[in-house]
């Protein structure tokens, strides 16, 4: 462990209490420690007994994960989402009595969590724990880098609130969070499964490539539902870490609201911030895997030179080079993608680096990307138009951007597919796929099928 200055705990608590009464106020206290080993999905289950929102995040290719739970503090945004969660977060950053000697990214101040697909589209109801967006700065927060923990309390202090109270309760959440590992609960298994209007969906892909035809897009991205009922009521812990095993290279995550819980294995990263290192990605353009080596070589070879998958793939970068151009002062975009290959699907791939500019934040970038052409189309208001008039899905927070920001400048937000919403024993998947102008919707059907292929297996509890 890092041998660092702190201050005890009753001391800290002190002086919050001391600034609560001068601000006549609450005041948010963040303390962090490094602590022994604790498995972030064993902290997650755990921290269910704490009868609060819980918030799940990895990125499984960096060895970095994030567990929290209960809301210290929530930035709730209306329509206006990433204006909202910067001002907030500013005052937040401002006003927050900190106490964090480690300079891990993702470690003290840290908020999270992510926002609707599209603020204007008509709501089923259905995603309204979710709200147009949120992020929270959970009362307790594991952070896990390599073989490095820390754990972090947030607190909101008031005047009138008693330091030794006040050190019980986290004494006593700890133990709660940190007790020894239970073994996870089996996934119960699928009892039946339900796809939505397959045949429509398709009709409305055919509308879409005849739409571009006559020149009033060039592409539009559609998504579908498929609806799961479970044996039992889902146990978010045991498919987190099913995800974990059988996804790598994923962002594996899971944001609950009053008991709903959007949970998925998105292989997209939206932005990543490192201070003034930014990190993106195009994604678009799929195949499956081979069923061996030679013929999976062969398949990503087909893929690299589709013209029809290089020009859905083209969109987004075209896109993001420009969003990226607005804030940034150097960007980097290679000529040609390359192949991301995944647990079943490969991926056209292209990074994208860049300099942030100084006068602009993450929340900025999540504003110019948001949503790519990989997810809503070109142009983009009128692909969005026709999302909302024709795809006949309340999309909530799938294909939005998911994620995290700490007060060190350091952020990462994920693109929310591969994902689901889950109540109780009924789970909502979704799948969308890129439409251009040579589309063929039983094709565009298929790829949507293998896309919902990895979560559905860990529902069947089967990989
Ligand atoms: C919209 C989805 O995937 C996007 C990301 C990668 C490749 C895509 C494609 O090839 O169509 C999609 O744009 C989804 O998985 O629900």
């Amino acid at each position: 462990m890092i041998d660092v200055q702190t201050k005890s705990l009753e001391t800290l608590l002190g002086e919050a209490v001391a600034q609560a009464k001068a601000d006549n106020g609450a005041q948010l206290l963040s303390v962090t420690e490094q602590i022994k080993d604790t498995d972030p999905v064993h902290f997650f289950a755990s921290a269910g007994n704490l009868s609060t929102d819980r918030v799940f995040w990895t990125s499984t290719s960096e060895s970095f994960s994030m567990a929290g739970v209960g809301n210290a503090w929530e930035i709730e945004a209306e329509k206006n989402r990433t204006q909202t969660a910067e001002r907030y977060w500013q005052y937040l950053q401002n006003h927050a009595l900190v106490h964090n000697p480690y300079q891990e990214p993702g470690t003290g101040l840290v908020a999270l969590g992510g926002m609707s697909f599209d603020p204007d589209a008509r709501s089923s109801g259905r995603w309204n724990r979710f709200g147009h967006g949120s992020l929270q700065v959970p009362n307790v927060l594991l952070t896990q880098r390599h073989a490095r923990h820390y754990l972090t309390f947030n607190i909101q202090v008031r005047a009138t609130d008693n330091v030794d109270d006040l050190k019980k309760w986290v004494q006593e959440t700890k133990a709660v969070v940190t007790s020894t590992r239970q073994p996870l609960p089996a996934i119960p298994g699928i009892d039946s499964q339900e796809e939505i209007e397959p045949e429509q969906w398709k009709d409305t892909v055919q509308r879409a490539a005849d739409t571009i035809k006559v020149g009033h897009a060039e592409k539009i991205v559609l998504a579908r539902e498929l609806r799961v009922t479970l044996k039992d009521r889902a146990p978010i812990a045991s498919i987190l870490n099913k995800l974990l095993t059988t996804q790598p290279n994923s962002y594996v995550f899971a944001i609950e609201r009053d008991g709903d819980c959007f949970v998925g294995a998105s292989p997209e990263r939206l932005v990543k911030q490192d201070d003034e290192q930014l990190f993106s990605v195009c994604l678009a353009g799929t195949a499956p895997r081979g069923q061996t080596d030679e013929d999976d070589r062969a398949i990503a070879q087909a893929l690299l030179h589709d013209d029809k998958n290089r020009s859905e793939h083209d969109f987004v970068v075209k896109m993001i080079r420009q969003a990226m151009d607005t804030c940034c002062d150097v960007v980097h975009v290679p000529d040609k993608p390359v192949i991301h290959p995944f647990q079943n699907l490969q991926h056209l791939y292209t990074p994208v680096t860049a300099k942030l500019n100084q006068t602009y934040s993450i929340f900025d970038i999540i504003d110019q990307l948001h949503p790519t052409p990989a997810l809503g189309g070109v142009p983009r208001e009128a692909s969005l138009a026709f999302i909302r008039e024709h795809e006949q899905l309340d999309r909530g927070w799938y294909g939005a951007p998911v994620g995290w920001v700490d007060n060190h400048r350091n952020g990462e937000f994920a693109v929310g597919i591969r994902s689901g919403l889950i109540r109780d024993d009924s789970v909502s998947l979704f799948a969308g796929c890129g439409v251009v102008r040579d589309s063929d919707p039983e094709a565009e059907y298929d790829e949507t099928r293998i896309k919902l292929q990895p979560i559905l297996s860990v529902l069947e509890g089967s990989s």
